[in-house]
């Protein structure tokens, strides 16, 4: 990928698209090209054909999908499904039609078996029964996976798939009920300290183990794999490092410096009970994460007092 290539980010304004173009931008990527899913929906098939004609990207990150917490995965089971299936087989049909050079795929986590061992080898994907809160969502990344080999297998594009562990960063979604565990921890914490409230509710039981990876920290292994890896695998994103969702909370609450009382409501489901990413293929190839939670975590927080607290 040389600095001229005409790279297209497909979600350029989510967290790992923004991240992703800001990573290019640093290294001197000049030919970028983006569209809002204002302009260009990517479940429609005729107007991505047309882009992918008119644009002739000759690389592409696919960092749009529909995407949610855990409560948003297990009630929009049809959107999640089927705008997850859309946009992935247009994007990968119109990247092998037109010829893209190199096209990155990035699935989740969440594609391994709920009850899989731990930590989770690339191997293990289609070994047993999904975690059902999340099964259309990992049904679709699934999908996703097997296009890219596919078109692959069949016509020689050099498609590859990533799987990123759980993410958190810059322009993160802190929607209340829709957004990931981090981000709602982070906006419930801030908003208890702000309002003089006793106690956060925390989801579930606290006991499930999450790993995080900042989203910038992310681009940049996107950014390493994109130049360095041609393979067929996937290869799993993550920082090979998991903590229970109340240690989570616990480091949340002092990074916000909230005094209060942690409340755990069990109504709420709480998930896969762990999904720790084995990171040594990542690791074998030569890249490994930089920013420790603690600091990721006070970056995301002031990133989100910059932009969701009103002035
Ligand atoms: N967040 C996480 O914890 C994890 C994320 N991932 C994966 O990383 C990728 C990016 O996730 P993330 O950045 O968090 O998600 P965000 O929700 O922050 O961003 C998703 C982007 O996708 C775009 N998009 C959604 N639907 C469409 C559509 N129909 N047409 C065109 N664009 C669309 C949106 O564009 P617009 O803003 O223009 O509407 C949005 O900017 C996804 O593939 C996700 O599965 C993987 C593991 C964990
Ligand atoms: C990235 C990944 O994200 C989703 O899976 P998940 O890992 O379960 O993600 P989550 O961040 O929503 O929850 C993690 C844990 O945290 C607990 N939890 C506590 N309190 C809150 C809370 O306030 N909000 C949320 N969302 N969770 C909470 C929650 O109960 C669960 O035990 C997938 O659907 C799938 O889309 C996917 O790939």
């Amino acid at each position: 990928m040389d600095k001229s290539a005409k790279i297209y980010v497909a979600g350029h304004r989510g967290m790992v698209g923004s991240a992703i173009v800001r990573k290019l931008e640093a290294k001197g990527y000049s030919h970028i090209i983006t569209r809002r899913s204002s302009e260009l929906d990517l479940r429609e098939q005729e107007a991505v054909r047309t882009f992918f004609q008119e644009e002739q990207p000759e690389y592409v990150f696919l960092a749009a999908a529909k995407v949610g917490g855990i409560v948003a995965n297990n009630t929009y089971r049809a959107e999640f499904l089927y705008e997850n299936l859309m946009i992935e087989a247009n994007v990968i049909h119109s990247a092998y039609e037109t010829g893209v050079k190199k096209l990155m795929f990035l699935g989740s986590s969440c594609i391994y078996p709920k009850l899989a061992p731990q930590p989770l080898k690339e191997e293990y994907l289609l070994t047993g029964e999904l975690e059902p809160t999340n099964e259309p969502y990992a049904i679709a990344k699934i999908a996703g996976i097997k296009l890219c080999e596919a078109y692959r297998d069949q016509y020689g594009c050099n498609f590859i798939s990533v799987m990123p562990t759980n993410l958190y960063g810059y322009n993160d979604n802190y929607h209340p009920q829709n957004s990931h565990v981090l981000p709602a921890l982070i906006r419930r914490f801030h908003e208890a300290k702000e309002s003089g409230t006793e106690a956060v509710t925390i989801w579930g039981s606290g006991s499930p183990m999450r790993e995080f990876l900042f989203a910038d920290d992310l681009a940049e292994a996107c950014l390493f794999l994109m130049q360095r890896y041609s393979g067929r695998e996937l290869i799993n994103i993550g920082t090979g490092k998991d903590i229970s969702i109340k240690e989570l909370a616990l480091s949340v609450k002092e990074v916000v410096s909230f005094e209060g009382k942690l409340i755990f409501d069990t109504s709420k489901p709480d998930g896969t009970p762990r999904k720790l990413m084995d990171v040594s293929k990542l690791h074998s190839l030569g890249w490994q994460h930089t920013t420790e939670l603690t600091e990721g975590i006070a970056l995301a927080y002031a990133d989100f007092k910059a932009k969701h607290v009103a002035v």
